[in-house]
């Protein structure tokens, strides 16, 4: 096979799984059966940690390439990319070994900071997209800082590419999950490191879209298909699972449901407007941004109560969209920033003898879909208009049910996403410059869901603010 119809490797880094697929280099499409998992369970504990195995999961991604070469999809490779989680944080001493598991996106432990009046938070939120909050290294530095005195710092995708590589450097997209980059300019923001109590050096340097890394010596017997082939700097799963579903232009919202949840917008940096202070801004490459709400609640709750109400069936067969009179108010995991309600602050109202399995079920996944039309909301403002919305991701094409009660709770139309493994698609196409098409159904709301759901917005809406006030309590 000659280099023009080459392939294209994704590794996918995510909290439920860690995956290896080979994609045509055309259109990002996968090559079917050419997928490899390792299935991931993060350790989670009463005092909010949320870890994984870093040896685990390396070792575990690298079974995943090992079973696709197996199977011979390692040949024909024109090039290596990355989706990955962000946000995640692994402390390490200077030789670069890891001091601490690494420390995912659904921790919510860390320290307070006092920075006293000299330091404005809406300045800050405005340059690097985020605010001061425990899931940003401005937060999990000082806190890793308080117990330890590790050299340096690296976030997971950071320390996959350095295994892969021998580099330990990180994309724009990657590093604006941390927190600490200030967007317009593509590098770390100097307040941020200050914050943060370090300096540039002792993270991973950023490289520009375009950068590629090729694969060590020492693996060059293990997969031979990979020597010389370009690894391109990762993409926030984020900015992936976006551009993946769909949505690339300024007019659409995605809408993308795996372990967590989001609602997005990518659009250019330049003339980005204004970030309203309930939304984040992260980079996608270097043109573009990607502006949204996210929530740590959504497949990850039909994961849950499958296991603790060993429900017979996937789906709530039977229950009325917005019919259910259980209100489920998905805070398990806690709220994403900048409201700070802690994680094990969830709650189902309104219980009744005869609710089944199938109606908790239902109210979680109502819960969730209110929770992301509420993002929904700030960014038809933001954009001035009422935006296209596209469905993607794993946790949209398992449930018709939850499809059709996005479309009723967002109460206008939408574009299904045919294509499951959106943040390799999407890693691919940011690092290849493709635009994928969403390419699926195209659903309606039904106008009797669209009513039950208005009726029972105003309900939820209530119960929501006393499970924050509750969650202090
Ligand atoms: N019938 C269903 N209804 C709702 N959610 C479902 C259903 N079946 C599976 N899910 C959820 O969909 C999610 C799988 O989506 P996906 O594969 O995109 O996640 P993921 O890529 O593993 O997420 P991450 O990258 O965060 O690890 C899981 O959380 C799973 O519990
Ligand atoms: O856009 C998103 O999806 C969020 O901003 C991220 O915080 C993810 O939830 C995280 O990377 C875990 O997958």
């Amino acid at each position: 096979m000659t280099r023009t119809d080459a392939r294209i490797l994704a590794l996918d880094l995510g909290t439920s799984s860690a995956r290896a697929l080979v994609l045509h280099e055309a259109d990002a499409s996968p090559i079917p059966g050419a997928l490899a998992r390792h299935k991931i369970s993060p350790t989670y504990g009463h005092d909010g940690s949320a870890t994984l195995d870093l040896h685990e999961y390396v070792e575990g991604l690298f079974g995943c390439l090992d079973e696709l070469q197996q199977n011979g999809h390692l040949d024909g490779i024109g090039s290596l990319v990355l989706s990955t989680q962000w946000h995640s944080i692994v402390a390490l001493d200077n030789k670069g070994t890891a001091r601490t598991p690494v420390i995912t996106w659904a921790d919510t432990r860390s320290v307070d900071l006092d920075l006293g009046t000299s330091f404005d938070e809406q300045a800050f939120h405005a340059r690097t997209g985020t605010w001061l909050h425990r899931l940003y290294w401005t937060r999990r530095i000082p806190w890793l800082l308080a117990s330890d005195s590790p050299a340096a710092f690296a976030g997971l995708p950071d320390l996959v590419l350095e295994r892969l590589t021998g580099e330990r450097v990180t994309s724009v997209s990657v590093a604006s999950g941390t927190g600490t980059l200030d967007l317009a300019t593509g590098a770390y923001d100097d307040e941020a490191l200050a914050v943060a109590g370090v300096t540039a050096d002792q993270l991973p340097a950023i490289v520009p879209t375009g950068w590629t890394g090729t694969l060590s010596k020492e693996y060059e017997r293990r997969w031979p298909g990979l020597v010389g082939v370009p690894v391109h700097p990762p993409t926030g799963d984020g900015a992936a699972s976006n551009v993946g579903t769909g949505g690339y232009d300024a007019g659409t919202a995605a809408v993308t449901v795996g372990t967590s949840a989001a609602v997005r917008v990518v659009h250019p940096i330049e003339y980005a407007p204004e970030l309203p202070w309930e939304l984040w801004r992260y980079r996608v490459d270097d043109k573009r941004a990607v502006t949204g709400m996210a929530f740590s609640a959504a497949g990850n709750l039909h994961a849950w109560l499958t296991g603790v109400l060993r429900l017979k069936s996937a789906e709530p067969l039977g229950v009325e969209i917005g019919g259910t009179h259980a209100i489920a108010i998905p805070f398990m995991a806690g709220t994403r920033p900048p409201a700070n309600v802690p994680g094990g602050s969830g709650v189902y109202f309104g219980l009744s003898f005869d609710d089944s399995s199938a109606d908790l079920l239902a109210a979680a996944l109502q819960g969730a879909s209110l929770e992301i039309d509420r993002g929904l909301r700030v960014l038809d403002e933001l954009f001035g208009q009422k935006l296209e919305v596209v469905l993607g991701g794993g946790g949209i094409d398992a449930s018709e049910w939850w499809r059709r009660c996005l479309t009723a709770t967002f109460a206008r139309p939408t574009t299904v996403c045919a294509e499951p493994e959106v943040g390799a698609r999407g890693a691919a196409a940011v690092a290849l410059g493709l635009s994928p098409e969403p390419g699926g159904d195209h659903l309606t709301p039904a106008a009797d869901d669209v009513a039950r759901i208005a009726g029972l917005r105003g309900r939820y809406e209530g119960l929501r603010e006393l499970a924050v006030q509750a969650s202090s309590m």
